[in-house]
């Protein structure tokens, strides 16, 4: 087996034979020290604009340059969808290995990861009430793997295992532990490494009878491993690169100057560091801006339904405002997402669907039948002292699930060292989610306060009002 530096060197051979252009100002190296396998570094500076590399079209790992899509047909792959078709692809393309063309490319490839997907339950534990946990999707992967992907594998066992007189037995062996893990781990590469490729010829777009072009077409995105430009990293604003689909190739660019030793980064969106352990396995501080923490609905509506502060929502008027919502995207989903504050924006917008969901659920009768008949939504601010203690409320409900609180977690951080890795990551998740209901939920006590106050200025203003009417028996009431 080729050494790490080998396989590099090889799989760029390959790359140039394949008609590829790389830069002799970057360099794929080895960032094993930093956790952080293979990156792409300039050697040299290198100027905004710059041409990093060139891919061509056919060297993308992808169905449609694979064999197996021209043995296969078309209309497996549709119902496969893009997904279980790059998964297919890449397990005929891997188990082919010298004969495939990607053959370099899979040497390069991890087959270890740290994506949640691989943690124990023992290290899934240190998430805590962390919503990223329900979301690894462990269980829906394996079922479709089993009765969506074996049962073509089987079909076309004879391509699959072209020349194999062992075909039918290896392909009824694709459901096998080892051959399950095997898959994930092609998942999970696709979801690391993939990219969703944007055709060559932009797809002439329906038009509807009033104009309007459909957006469909981003969702239907084919995904493909194009090498090497899944070799850079990201590290959240440290973004330098950004690649540009061509007609016949895919070129790397430079987005700023980038002097020489820099690492070469891409992007891979705004994630909250839960979200990033879960895709791509690894963490670091930059994400800590976009943590969330993310409220169940579940919840939302056991709080609002169990607590004293909102007694008037009847479970029959709950289920009726949830139906309205429901035609108002993002606001009857599973959760809600609660960002980190800023100072400088309402708090209501760390918050949205959340506080209009439950500003709505609140609502007076007259008032939301006023509101459902122009099709409207209220506002998006905390509307008054019960609305807050209700947010309030479901934080602190939220806070609670977690099995142990923010001041415990900074008084005991992980030691770090190689063991603690999984943990020292999960910790530092918790420890962000745990940092938005603290400051969210001191946010909502100063709501509450602020309400309270208002309403005793005014309870006084009238008391001193009645003193002046009423004489002692304002008095009295206002001592009270
Ligand atoms: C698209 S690949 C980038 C190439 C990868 N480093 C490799 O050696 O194959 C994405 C993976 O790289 C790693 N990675 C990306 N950015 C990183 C960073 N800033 N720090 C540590 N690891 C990173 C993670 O393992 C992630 O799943």
């Amino acid at each position: 087996m080729a050494s790490f530096e080998d396989a590099s060197q090889n799989f760029l051979t390959w790359l140039t034979k394949c008609g590829a252009e790389i830069s002799p100002k970057i360099s794929l190296q080895d960032l094993r020290e930093e956790h952080a396998g293979r990156g792409v570094v300039a050697t040299q500076d290198i100027a905004e604009d710059e041409l990093l590399f060139r891919i061509p079209r056919s060297a993308i790992l992808c169905v449609e340059n694979s064999i197996l899509s021209t043995e296969l047909p078309k209309t497996t792959f549709d119902s496969l969808g893009p997904w279980l078709s790059l998964i297919l692809v890449m397990l005929y393309e891997y188990q082919n290995h010298g004969a495939s063309n990607w053959s370099p490319y899979f040497d390069v490839l991890p087959t270890d990861f740290n994506t949640l997907m691989f943690w124990s339950e023992d290290e899934l534990a240190h998430l805590q009430a962390s919503a990223v946990v329900s979301k690894i999707g462990r269980a829906g992967a394996d079922a479709s793997f089993a009765n969506d992907l074996v049962p073509v594998i089987r079909e076309f066992a004879d391509v699959f295992f072209s020349g194999d007189m062992h075909a039918d037995e290896k392909a009824a062996a694709m459901s096998s532990p080892e051959n399950m893990q095997l898959m994930h781990k092609m998942g999970s590469l696709i979801m690391a490494y993939a990219f969703d490729v944007e055709p060559a010829v932009p797809p002439t777009r329906a038009v509807d009878e009033d104009g309007y072009a459909s957006e469909d077409e981003d969702e239907a995105l084919p995904k493909g491993m194009v090498p090497l430009a899944d070799m850079l990293n990201a590290d959240a604003d440290r973004n330098n690169a950004r690649l540009f689909y061509e007609e016949s190739s895919l070129s790397m660019k430079a987005l700023a100057p980038i002097p020489a030793g820099d690492q070469i980064f891409n992007d891979y969106g705004a994630l909250p560091r839960s979200d990033l352990l879960r895709r791509y396995g690894y963490i670091t501080d930059n994400y800590a801006p976009y943590d969330v923490v993310e409220i169940p609905h579940a919840l939302v509506l056991d709080t609002i339904t169990t607590t004293a502060i909102s007694p008037q929502l009847t479970p029959s008027a709950a289920e009726e405002r949830e139906a309205y919502l429901s035609e108002h995207p993002g606001l009857t989903e599973s959760g809600y997402d609660i960002t980190r504050l800023d100072p400088s924006t309402p708090l209501a917008e760390s918050l949205p669907e959340l506080t209009l969901l439950t500003k709505t659920l609140l609502l007076p009768a007259s008032e939301f039948a006023r509101l459902a008949s122009k099709g409207k939504l209220p506002r998006l601010e905390v509307a008054d002292a019960q609305h807050a203690k209700l947010l309030l409320e479901i934080v602190r409900r939220r806070k609670a699930q977690y099995a142990t609180t923010l001041e415990q977690d900074l008084s005991n951080p992980p030691a770090g060292g190689e063991g603690e890795r999984r943990r020292e990551q999960a910790w530092r998740v918790r420890v962000g989610e745990k940092e938005i209901l603290r400051d969210v939920e001191a946010a909502l006590e100063g709501v509450v306060k602020g309400f309270d106050d208002a309403a005793a200025a005014t309870g006084e203003k009238r008391s001193g009002e009645e003193v002046e009417n009423d004489g002692e028996e304002g008095k009295r009431r206002r001592v009270r």
